[in-house]
């Protein structure tokens, strides 16, 4: 069953870009509404240039790392100027600490993007678990189309007019999710791991509100939900990474055998990157960015962070 809205009466071709777990569960969001859905791989028979050919949209789910090399690709064929781009990647830039949007919009000025953010966690929504998310675009339209386009009675889609603050909700909450899976694993309880989330929730909204989102955004989906998502589900790639380091395994050993992508670990080095350029105080991404350097241990890291400087809840 579709939401009655999203039901066809103009149904759209979706370019999905990235046959990966997200990319995967996105196309089958979107078929299951009746769009005409064409998914391309690296690996896949059909060339990019094919699968974007005339569609209305093209969703992007690919890793961080492949963002930049794939958006100028897409940008040698020819699109129709309404074909709308939305970004689903959760990640920043190692050499411009760019957010996705940032680059899809940059090498295509003249057309609509879209960011697609929330507690998604991709295999409750391959079950068909009731899930909801956030689209956000400057151009109010184009959210509001791309909405329609995924919207069901599974899947709940809001709209959004702060697109980078929902794309580092989505981005940002990566490094503290590394930090609960070691606090878990630490077995430090509920409260310690209630303080850890609250107070990663603060240095989002300190990161964000530099970088120029709205503090609201980050008490929406795509902050505050994100955050619980991954901070308390072993479904989470990052919690996974911060579990296993607390268990004992290196960082090495671990990215390995984990299957599928977490950006959180590059996503630290590159926040730490702008942190430090912008002077902005990010204790507990500094305790993660030491121990995915492998400099201290989890025990160490948690010293740090309990034995700083008393100060006032509020410094944003
Ligand atoms: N899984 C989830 O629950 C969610 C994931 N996300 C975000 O979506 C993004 C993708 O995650 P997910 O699908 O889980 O990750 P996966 O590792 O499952 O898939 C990553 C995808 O990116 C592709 N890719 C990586 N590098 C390149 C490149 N250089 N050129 C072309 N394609 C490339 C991979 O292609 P190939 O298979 O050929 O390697 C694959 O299709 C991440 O940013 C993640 O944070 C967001 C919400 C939920
Ligand atoms: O972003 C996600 C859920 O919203 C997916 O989290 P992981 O990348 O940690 O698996």
């Amino acid at each position: 069953m579709t939401n009655p809205k999203s039901e066809i009466q103009n149904p759209k071709s979706v370019a999905i870009l990235g046959a990966g777990a997200w990319g995967t569960a996105l196309a089958n969001l979107a078929a299951a509404n009746g769009h005409e859905v064409r998914v391309w791989s690296r690996h896949g028979s059909q060339t990019l240039e094919a699968v974007v050919k005339d569609v209305h949209i093209i969703l992007s789910a690919i890793s961080m790392t492949g963002v930049r090399d794939v958006a100028s690709q897409v940008h040698s064929f020819p699109l129709s100027p309404e074909t709308i781009f939305v970004t689903a990647t959760k990640g920043l830039d190692p050499q411009t600490t760019c957010t996705p949007s940032q680059i899809w919009q940059t090498i295509f000025p003249n057309h609509a993007v879209v960011v697609l953010s929330g507690p998604n966690l991709s295999k409750e929504i391959q079950m068909q678990l009731p899930a909801a998310t956030v689209v956000a675009s400057n151009i109010p339209t184009a959210a509001e189309l791309v909405q329609l386009v995924f919207s069901s009675h599974r899947f709940r889609v809001y709209t959004n007019s702060d697109p980078l603050g929902v794309e580092l909700g989505g981005t940002l909450k990566n490094v503290i999710a590394i930090a609960a899976g070691v606090c878990d694993g630490l077995q430090l309880g509920t409260n310690a791991k209630a303080a850890l989330v609250t107070r990663g929730l603060t240095e989002i909204i300190r990161v964000g509100n530099n970088w120029g989102a709205k503090t609201g955004t980050f008490y929406g989906l795509s902050g505050l939900g994100d955050l619980l998502a991954t901070c308390n589900s072993p479904l989470s790639r990052n919690y996974q990474v911060g579990y296993q380091l607390a268990g004992g395994k290196t960082l090495t050993e671990i990215l390995t055998n984990l299957q599928g992508t977490a950006e959180g670990v590059n996503t630290c080095r590159v926040l730490i990157q702008r942190a430090k350029q912008q002077n902005i105080a990010v204790p507990i991404t500094e305790q993660v960015y030491h121990l995915l350097q492998g400099q201290i241990t989890p025990r160490q890291a948690l010293d740090e962070l309990m034995l700083r400087d008393i100060k006032p809840e509020y410094n944003y």
